[in-house]
């Protein structure tokens, strides 16, 4: 069975058949995922906004008391478990229909309403919660509730952690469809790897200026002010207003609060960059916290994005921050667009150097206003303790690494040391000269960064560089493109580490490589060694894994 959580995230996997309800009686709604799901509540469904129960299979209702929700209905609902995006996931009795609710969390009994309804599943909106849910902790930021940025830090690190492993168990199990009943694949899903600091642990945050200020139980009236904050959930237009961000580092904090004591005094003469007028003059605020390597202190670089070019409009501000002792950088990135990109077209240095220093295993990394570097520095510490670890490089200086969606050469670099030569492959050209940059820097003189498309290989791919030993595969969210699942399956490298920040795609991937991909006739030929989730996101959703293939 595919989990409806995965689903969200999987077009490939099919709905399911369920019937529907009748509307205005008592229905019986349980969790879902565990075996242990039976908590069966009776609710009061709200009717009022829905019309006419769903003609093709209203007929049985009578006799089934199975459950179809509408959109608008209220529910009382039970969270078990935690899902896609760190939604709760709560299940229909008898159908399975699977609800996912923002902001539930498993043990919680709550009222919602549907707000959206697929086929295989439907979104809640969390109305009021009846019973709070298991584990729960007082949450440290007073924007806890509000903000999309931390969605679990009411719910205890040891749950958190233990959800997020249950939910990478379930993926590789049921979209991997790797058996956990076979001795073989029941070791291989290892614990999850805790971070030690749950808080203050992004080395980069970026904030918005925004016109609208959302203030969240006026949202619907319509209030207009001034914001510099997080955008407001599934708002790209709506800014909630912070002064602190218990994810960032101190000294990233007292920075953010003298932009905020001072932007909306009318002498400076600011204004936010309207996302529907387009006009305004500040965009979003940047602040990247990084270690001077002489002295181990933080360093830091605050980049103003703006919609034009005005020094003088900032200097006032520039003034202020230039005061905070960490603060050895202030960019300015002009973004003409009328997106949402923090990438400016043009760059200048307004005050200090243009670039920070950051330490990862060992190696030192200039990272500028745009570069990619790991949000998480200490635990990316681990993580690629784990990755090389996993790629098992002898040492003897004799193999050949390729590592794939390199972004600024970090892992590769990481592994060099110990190996005959690192090719790196990334699409962003900035990136590599980052990583080109990056292995001057170190004396790295045995690494090759190629920029290239990885969605877009052809036959010739692999050409440029040596049969690869170990290959490390590190892409975005959207996992691997079918072309290059074709590379791995022809090149039979001896080692594959697959690194991914989504379990869906990432269980999606490894199916593909071991167990190959009937619609396009090709066989399997990696075993899966190990899948180590790392929590690299403490309070968040995201779950980070690294896994190991070897070839079967
Ligand atoms: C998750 S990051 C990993 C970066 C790097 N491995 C690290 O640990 O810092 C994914 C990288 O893949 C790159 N990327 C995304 N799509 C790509 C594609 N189609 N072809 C090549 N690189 C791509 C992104 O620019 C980004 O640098």
């Amino acid at each position: 069975m595919c989990t409806a959580a995965a689903m969200a995230s999987l077009p490939q996997c099919g709905a399911r058949r369920i019937s529907a309800r009748p509307l205005g009686w008592s229905i019986p709604i349980r969790c879902a995922f565990s075996s242990h799901s039976n908590l069966a509540v009776d609710i009061d469904a709200d009717c009022a906004t829905t019309t006419g129960a769903d003609s093709s299979s209203a007929s049985g209702q009578s006799k089934n008391p199975s459950f179809f929700p509408k959109k608008g209905q209220t529910l009382e609902l039970v969270c078990e478990s935690l899902g896609f995006k760190g939604k709760g996931i709560c299940k229909a009795a008898d159908t399975g229909f699977v609800l996912m609710c923002d902001r539930a969390l498993p043990g919680e009994r709550f009222l919602g309403r549907v707000s959206r309804k697929k086929s295989s599943y439907a979104e809640v909106k969390k109305l009021k919660t009846i019973v709070p849910h298991h584990d729960m902790v007082e949450a440290p930021c007073q924007y806890a509730s509000n903000c999309g940025g931390c969605k679990t830090q009411n719910l205890s690190y040891q749950a958190q952690i233990k959800y997020k492993e249950q939910q990478v168990r379930d993926l590789i199990v049921h979209v991997g469809r790797f058996d956990h009943t076979d001795p073989d694949c029941a070791d291989v899903i290892k614990p999850i790897v805790p971070c030690q600091e749950q808080y203050h642990y992004r080395n980069k945050m970026e904030f918005s200026f925004g016109a609208d200020r959302w203030i969240p139980d006026v949202e619907e009236k319509g209030e207009r002010s001034f914001a510099l904050g997080l955008h407001a959930p599934g708002f790209f237009d709506k800014v909630l207003d912070v002064d602190k961000c218990l994810l960032q580092s101190e000294a990233a904090n007292k920075v953010l609060a003298v932009v905020q004591e001072n932007w909306k005094d009318s002498c400076f003469g600011l204004s936010p960059y309207n996302a529907h007028t387009h006009i305004g003059f500040l965009k979003h605020l940047m602040l990247r916290t990084g270690r001077n390597t002489s002295n181990g202190l933080p360093e830091l670089m605050v980049n103003f994005v703006t919609s034009s070019y005005k020094p003088e409009l900032l200097e006032p501000l520039v003034k202020k921050i230039a005061t905070i002792p960490e603060v050895v950088s202030v960019m300015n990135n002009v973004n003409t667009s009328v997106g949402n990109t923090s990438v400016g077209e043009q760059e200048y240095t307004l005050y200090g150097k243009s670039s920070i220093t950051e330490m990862l295993r060992g190696l030192s990394f200039q990272i500028s206003a745009n570069s990619f570097f790991q949000t998480n520095t200490k635990q990316a510490d681990v993580l690629y303790g784990i990755i090389e670890e996993c790629a098992g490089l002898r040492g003897d200086g004799s193999e050949i690494v390729l590592d794939l969606f390199c972004g600024t050469g970090t892992i590769g670099l990481t592994l060099a040391k110990r190996a005959g030569h690192v090719y790196g492959y990334e699409m962003v050209p900035q990136a590599i000269l980052d990583a080109r940059r990056n292995a001057e820097q170190n004396n790295i003189h045995n690494a090759t960064f190629i920029q290239g498309d990885l969605n877009k290989i052809n036959d010739s791919f692999g050409k440029e560089f040596p049969r690869p030993d170990v290959i490390i595969s590190d892409p975005n969210r959207p996992g691997m493109h079918m072309k290059l699942i074709k590379y791995l399956l022809k090149v039979r490298a001896p080692r594959l580490v697959y690194v991914s920040c989504n379990p869906a795609t990432c269980a999606r991937d490894l199916d593909y490589l071991c167990h190959g991909v009937n619609e396009q006739d090709l066989s399997g030929c990696y075993q899966l060694k190990a899948v180590i989730p790392v929590d690299m996101f403490p309070n968040t959703p995201h779950i980070e894994c690294v896994c190991l293939l070897e070839l079967a």
